[in-house]
């Protein structure tokens, strides 16, 4: 469609979200990564001058490594990729390359190949980079078994050195070495355990444990995955090392044998020493590629490289340490994931073990005072809850829920609202009003709305407001109405205040639908802006459908959102949003095919640390008007003046959330669980100070694009 006519709209909006999920971004971070595109060239130049005649790329994502083996004199080179999308890509990259005869390419998945039927013969090399922040998630274990059995000459065998490449088979990556070290990290534990014992005035210590999917403790059951991943150089507030950084394992991908006994390895454990008092938040893990003897690729955070790291969340609530402690890690390959976890701290001597990642320590070896305070401790912070007792939220929900500021926002204004509504009722009408949480995922907002109905009457004069508001949730999966009766139950709100709406409608505008015949909602609460930066989609028309269902005086949650820019000269966020020439890419003509999946607007974006130069102040782009729709257009100009001299690159931006006339909240600060998007030009701007710049900011269908012109 885009081909077609590049500025329609609906395609250019889908064609957006289609890209990103059709080629990672990755892509880009790779192809502009000239120094791991060189170390790789020089390891396959050796190998193929060392006599290494036939190769093959498994998961040539755009063919680079093929070409470099091509244009290093391999006599058969051959490639497979499993994306259709990157396949067809590649295609089209060998032909402009004039490769498209020396290289023979595969849309298959390389276990699915075999020999003669896919390539003729066994092949001296396999050359691949199937891997992942955490090694092993893209399967290049069992990619490498599979080809070590069915597609690579036998390795050479060492009793006769002697055996040249061209009857051996041989890999590059040739290994790999995993580290890790301990770190404590607030952005990190925000994202993966409950912070706060109250938000919004509902006291949460109720509720038991609250952790993210993340968890890798040892009985872990499949649901989990056991790392996520972040850019700990980028990450807000930076991190605190702990430990030493330690090497957690060691794989040779020559040797099929030792490839075989991976997963089945028995689990080692490790003993980190502590080397500084703080919080263990997580386990940070990154590895060293060996290309070959000579070439080693780093994915460490203290590189300059583009990679992230596996980041192994820590889920326990005593998770103080202190220098000279011990910290007992086990590593494992379970089903093929590399797994870390903490299973005890040892201090004095003694053990206090972690439980399975649930709750405190709760088998503490041999027992002493210090443990037994300590143990104590820990089932203070549960004191109420049944310290089995502990539920999964997505790590963007606990994110939300350790946003203090914004919950209580929240209940200043619609503490605001429900006075005014009080005030105008007459003090005969009994009914209470009704409040509908409509929010994305989990969300306490109608219970903070329920709670503020029954606070006792703060004067003698008002009526005992009991009983003054009726919420109603359309939180839908059965955990989090679970979480919410206990918080219910915890923060003296009946049961009959609360009350889950429309579950399992088919789409989520359904669930804007009058509470019954007689009445309409007092307040209706949005969740608009999305955890990655962007407009949720569909919100003006949710907007306007929920203003029919407002009785008089009644209210939608935000009122207002305004759209926040600023101009900036970011290195950064062109080499993650398109590969930036040939020269990256050894000389290869690869940009102009990958860049076809440029999108402009990248989201999750932590503009708190992004590397950048600001060459404005942040200025009023665009604004949302969800109570008044009116005010609202698709196109709004605003010039803004150059503070430094420059090159634009990209507009970041961001939202004030206004909740009414007094409360916003912004998204782009300390404790906001939203990241920031930002727009990237296509061409950059040259700027100079004092210079004023047009910006012009479409809103379509939740789609923002800024166009800046001098
Ligand atoms: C320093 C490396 C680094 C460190 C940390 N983070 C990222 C990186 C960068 N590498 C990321 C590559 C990751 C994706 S793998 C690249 C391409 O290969 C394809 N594939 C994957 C397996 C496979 C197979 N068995 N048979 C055929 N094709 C296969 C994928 O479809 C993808 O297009």
């Amino acid at each position: 469609a885009l081909k077609l006519r590049p500025d329609f709209p609906e395609a250019k909006e889908n064609f957006y979200r289609v890209a990103n999920w059709l080629v990672e971004r990755w892509h880009f971070l790779m192809l502009n990564d000239h120094g791991r595109n060189h170390k790789y060239q020089l390891a396959i130049k050796k190998a193929v001058e060392g006599g290494c005649s036939s190769v093959l790329d498994i998961g040539t994502g755009t063919g680079i490594l093929g070409m470099c083996a091509k244009m290093a004199g391999a006599v058969e080179v051959y490639a497979c990729e499993l994306s259709k999308t990157m396949y067809e890509l590649a295609c089209e990259v060998l032909s402009s390359n004039g490769m498209a005869d020396g290289i023979k390419i595969l849309h298959k998945k390389s276990l699915d190949m075999e020999v003669p039927k896919d390539i003729p013969n066994r092949v001296s090399l396999v050359v691949t980079e199937t891997v992942d922040a955490g090694l092993f998630g893209e399967g290049i274990i069992e990619t490498l078994i599979h080809a070590w059995k069915n597609l690579l000459l036998p390795p050479p065998n060492p009793q006769q050195p002697l055996s040249s490449s061209a009857q051996t088979g041989r890999v590059i990556p040739a290994g790999a070495t995993v580290y890790g070290v301990a770190v404590q990290c607030e952005e990190i534990r925000r994202h993966h355990r409950l912070c706060v014992s109250s938000i919004g005035g509902l006291d949460l210590s109720m509720v038991g444990q609250i952790y993210s999917p993340v968890c890798c403790s040892a009985d872990s059951e499949d649901s989990t995955e056991p790392y996520t991943t972040e850019r700990l150089s980028r990450l807000r507030g930076g991190y605190v090392q702990l430990t030493q950084p330690f090497s957690a394992l060691d794989i040779d991908f020559n040797n099929p044998q030792e490839l075989e006994g991976l997963c089945s390895r028995e689990v080692q454990q490790l003993r980190l020493y502590v080397t500084q008092d703080g919080l263990l938040d997580a386990l940070a893990v990154w590895f060293q590629l060996h290309l070959d003897e000579d070439n080693h690729l780093s994915t460490g955070p203290q590189e300059e490289t583009c990679w992230e790291q596996a980041i192994y969340p820590v889920q326990t609530l005593f998770n103080a340490v202190k220098c000279g402690d011990e910290i007992l890690v086990e590593v494992s390959c379970k089903d093929s994931y590399l797994r870390l976890c903490c299973i005890a701290i040892i201090r004095d001597g003694h053990m206090f073990c972690f439980d399975s990642g649930t709750t405190g320590p709760s088998n503490i070896l041999p027992a002493n005072p210090e443990a037994a305070l300590c143990s104590a401790l820990a089932s203070l912070q549960t004191r109420h809850a049944q310290p089995s007792q502990a539920f999964t939220l997505e790590s963007s929900e606990i994110a939300l829920l350790n946003n203090t500021a914004y919950h209580i926002s929240f209940r200043k204004a619609m503490s605001t609202l429900l006075a005014s509504l009080q005030s105008a009722r007459s003090s005969q009408e009994l009914d209470p009003v009704f409040v509908l949480d409509v929010s994305e995922g989990f969300s306490v907002l109608s219970l903070i709305a329920a709670q503020l109905g029954f606070k006792p009457a703060e004067d003698k004069q008002t009526s005992n407001r009991s009983g003054l508001v009726k919420a109603y949730s359309s939180v839908e999966k059965e955990h989090h109405q679970m979480i919410l009766r206990l918080l219910a139950g915890a923060n003296g709100v009946p049961e009959s205040a609360l009350e889950f709406w429309l579950r399992h409608v088919e789409d989520d505008s359904a669930v804007l639908q009058r509470p019954n015949t007689q009445r309409l909602w007092s307040a209706i609460i949005l969740d608009c802006i999305e955890t990655c930066g962007l407009i949720r989609q569909k919100l003006l028309e949710k907007a306007s459908l929920a203003r029919c269902l407002l009785e008089d005086g009644g209210q939608i949650f935000p009122q207002r959102i305004v759209i926040h820019g600023m101009l900036v000269e970011s290195e950064t966020l062109l080499v993650e949003n398109a590969v930036q020439g040939t020269e990256p890419t050894l000389g290869f003509n690869i940009a102009p095919f990958i860049n076809q999946f440029t999108v402009p607007v990248h989201m999750f974006l932590d503009l708190s640390t992004l590397e950048c130069t600001r060459l404005s102040e942040p200025a009023e782009l665009f604004t949302l008007d969800l109570m008044n729709s009116t005010l609202n257009y698709t196109e709004k100009q605003v010039k803004v003046q150059v503070s430094t001299s420059g090159k634009i690159t990209a507009i970041p931006f961001w939202y004030r959330i206004e909740l009414d006339s007094e409360e916003s909240v912004i998204s782009f600060s300390p404790g906001s669980h939203w990241k920031q998007a930002a727009v990237v030009l296509q061409q950059p701007l040259v700027v100079s100070t004092g210079d004023w710049v047009q910006l012009s900011t479409r809103l379509h269908k939740s789609s923002i694009s800024i166009n800046a012109i001098k």
